[in-house]
């Protein structure tokens, strides 16, 4: 709703109320067109301020509204009431103007914002634009430049900086109604002609082409096939070059075309299921809001390789003390530098100074005695974590948090060395570990509950989106990697090329295809992984491994020494190692030929609609065996870990919302087919679950966790 108030008795105080960020329901929208009336209807009251409850102005439109019955007051003319009030109407911004919110406030004649206020049209995000005439009085507010660089990423600004844009009038650190309450009387009586935003002509721009040719392209090379961003280009040149009106419509135009499409609908369920992700349980039925976390202060991390850096650095950004430890003093003199550098580089970014003081650097494990939690993050080698989780189960103190950054270990054998297995959980960060925002929190069988709510929570306080999951070999993440792998190899062999492959899974909006990103990890990693498992069997490249298809072509170019982008060669030629522009590899092609006449066979045409097919099904019916088997809680989990982690196109939503947008019963058909051409591949057999919710119906994803109950309880 929106409440009415008088203050100081010529003040109409309108306050939305709709927790948990005031989001503009119908019913807040009849409030405010109610509000406004009544105001400007009393002759005492001579200006209006509009604020939100509990600290927040608006985070927006109802997004839980969209694609339901639209009811209650459009918002542009409830915005256009505002603009056109005889008396001066200013927004108190505390918390939060996005979206609508920050529309509902270029709809008002003045703008006054708390300090710590954030704001932005974020609407690009979910697929749409900012079609509450956003995109038409942002840019002749603020002139096009700016307004196309906040629509078209949907940044949030802070209050200085939408202060120097022009976006705000004011910025207070005191109480903003109160601050908005002296400004509005201030105003009062003055006119209003210069205030209203829509009147504004847009600021013109002698290179108005170029501007948005550069912009254009600037979105298409990033948006990776997503529509809103080239839309949104395209509703801030309709402000540029049409009357107010005509823009408006032309943004309406855009808008229906956004509002129904498939990737507004991807990005929609893709920002709920980030947050549901929070929600998690496992299957033992312990839950996020059963179990309580562990408050962490001073964590540690063992080894200080890639991934140790970065997780020290995220640690210490987050303002814990950190012990990081490595054993090696070179690497460790290393280390402190690559640390250091990187905190600075961040703190400048930030405006702040680099918290250097909040960690320690010891090559003795003994210095973790009274930390409480520790992250180990050494050699992906079992051995070794063992031996670490040994030796911390020496020197920690009772009842600290021993956790691994493995990426596939098993997490039981590991808790099986320590004499308190359950304060063991895996957390599975993505390089590089202070940026990426994902975190696999891992739960072994004996990992209690509050040692799973502390690490989702630590995951929390250093900004990462964790998700928690069982403990089987490669997570959900790279478990369901490992198929897709395979056919990308597989599609060699019988006949395609990197380059084809990569291009098709690029088009369709991964940010590198399978074998640029295999240069870019490194080929060795897999090949550790494989030998670990008895699959390198060197000198006998054989094309089966227990009893099932299996392709030796990574294993042949690792024997080599072709190990990707750090060694100059892998899938892809390099001009020189380290360096990330791949080209297509001569050798390569013959080395491929070679290899399939060795093995009598004879390369064939495959086409797109094959090798993405081949590559995705796999992948997702593994998710299907996750789902199955309980690792993953639900189909938001695996779509998180795989937009967040595996640079899955956002704007399909994660690889079972992209599923279910195909139709299950077109995956089944298809995986039935590939399977029955390989019958030797495993991975290509549909898995029970996919055939019992194709067989209850193809229900839709949000109703997989019913489907997916039975399952369970039949095990
Ligand atoms: C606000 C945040 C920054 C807060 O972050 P924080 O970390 O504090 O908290 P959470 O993110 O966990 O959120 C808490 C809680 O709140 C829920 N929530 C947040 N925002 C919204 C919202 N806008 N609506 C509903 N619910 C919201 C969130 O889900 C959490 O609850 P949960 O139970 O899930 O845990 C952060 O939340 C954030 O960034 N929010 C999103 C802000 C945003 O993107 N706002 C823009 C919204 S879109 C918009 O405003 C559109 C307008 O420009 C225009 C609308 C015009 C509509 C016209 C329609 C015409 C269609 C024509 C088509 C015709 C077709 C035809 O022909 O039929």
């Amino acid at each position: 709703m929106a409440q009415y108030t008088r203050i100081s008795g010529s003040v109409g105080l309108i306050t939305l109320k709709n927790p948990p960020v005031n989001a503009l329901s119908a019913v807040v929208r009849q409030g405010i067109v109610d509000s406004v009336e009544r105001a400007l209807g009393e002759p005492e009251v001579k200006c209006l301020v509009i604020c939100g409850q509990s600290g927040k102005f608006c985070g927006g439109a109802d997004i839980r509204e969209f694609g339901k019955k639209m009811t209650g007051p459009p918002l542009i003319p409830v915005f256009h009431a505002i603009e056109a009030a005889a008396k001066p109407v200013v927004a108190a911004i505390e918390g939060i103007a996005l979206g609508g919110g920050l529309e509902l406030a270029l709809g008002c004649h003045y703008r006054i914002a708390h300090s710590k206020a954030k704001l932005g049209l974020p609407e690009v995000t979910l697929g749409l634009l900012p079609a509450a005439a956003g995109s038409q009085r942002l840019p002749r507010l603020i002139g096009v430049p700016a307004a196309l660089d906040l629509i078209t990423t949907g940044r949030h600004v802070t209050a200085a900086e939408a202060l120097q844009l022009g976006i705000v009038d004011q910025v207070t650190d005191h109480n903003t109604v109160d601050a908005a309450v002296k400004f509005a009387l201030s105003v009062a009586g003055q006119s209003l002609d210069a205030r209203r935003i829509s009147t504004f002509p847009c600021p013109r721009l002698s290179n108005l082409d170029a501007v948005f040719e550069a912009a254009m392209q600037k979105v298409r090379q990033a948006a990776r096939g997503a529509i809103a961003p080239v839309a949104c280009v395209q509703a801030v040149r309709a402000a540029a070059t049409l009357p107010y009106a005509q823009g408006l419509e032309r943004e309406k135009e855009l808008m229906a075309t956004l509002f129904t499409s498939g990737q507004a609908r991807a990005l929609q369920y893709s920002f709920f299921a980030q947050r549901a992700v929070g929600r998690w349980s496992m299957p033992s039925g312990a839950r996020w809001d059963t179990s309580k976390p562990k408050p962490i202060r001073k964590a540690a991390v063992i080894g200080l390789g890639t991934m140790g850096r970065g997780i020290t650095v995220g640690l210490a950004q987050a303002g814990l003390s950190v012990v990081a430890v490595e054993t090696q003093e070179k690497q460790l003199m290393e280390a402190k530098q690559a640390v250091s550098g990187m905190l600075e580089r961040g703190a400048k970014k930030r405006g702040v100074s680099p918290p250097l003081g909040n960690i320690s650097y010891s090559s003795n494990i003994k210095t973790v005695g009274d930390v409480d939690l520790v992250i180990e993050a050494v050699f992906e080698d079992m051995a070794l974590k063992k031996e670490v989780f040994q030796q911390l189960s020496a020197v920690c103190r009772p009842g600290t948090f021993l956790c691994t950054n493995t990426s596939g270990l098993d997490i039981d054998d590991l808790a099986s060395q320590t004499p308190n297995p359950e304060l063991v959980v895996g957390m599975h960060f993505f390089a590089p570990a202070h940026v990426m925002k994902l975190l696999e929190v891992v739960y072994g069988p004996r990992s209690s509950p509050q040692a799973v709510a502390t690490a989702m929570q630590l995951g929390k306080v250093i900004g990462k989106v964790s998700v928690a999951v069982g403990n089987c070999q490669g997570f959900v993440g790279n478990r369901m990697l490992s198929p897709y792998l395979s056919q990308a190899n597989f599609l060699l062999e019988e006949g395609a090329t990197p380059e084809f492959v990569d291009q098709v899974l690029e088009e369709f909006g991964f940010a590198m295809g399978a074998f640029r990103m295999s240069d870019l990890s490194g080929l060795d990693v897999g090949w550790r992984v494989r030998k670990a498992a008895g699959l390198v069997v060197p000198g006998k490249p054989a094309r089966m491994r227990q009893g099932c298809r299996y392709s030796p072509l990574g294993d042949l170019l690792c024997e080599q020494g072709r190990f990707g982008q750090k060694t100059g060669s892998g899938w892809y030629q390099y001009d020189k190692p380290g360096s990330r522009v791949a080209k297509p590899d001569p050798w390569l092609h013959s080395f491929l030929e070679e290899y399939r006449a060795r093995h009598g066979l004879v390369a064939r045409r495959i086409d797109h609609q094959e090798v993405l097919e081949r590559c995705l099904y796999s992948l997702i019916n593994e998710g299907f065996r996750i789902l199955e088997e309980g690792i993953a809680a639900g189909p938001e989990d695996i779509d998180v870990i795989y937009v967040l982690g595996y640079s899955w196109p956002r704007h399909r939503g994660g690889p079972m919302f992209y599923a279910d947008m195909v139709g299950l019963t077109r995956v089944l058909e298809r995986l039935e087919f590939y399977h029955q051409a390989h019958p030797d591949v495993p991975s290509l057999q549909p898995c029970n679950l996919l055939r019992k919710l194709v067989a209850s119906g193809t229900p839709p994803i949000h109703r997989w966790r019913e489907v997916i109950k039975k399952v369970h309880s039949q095990l």
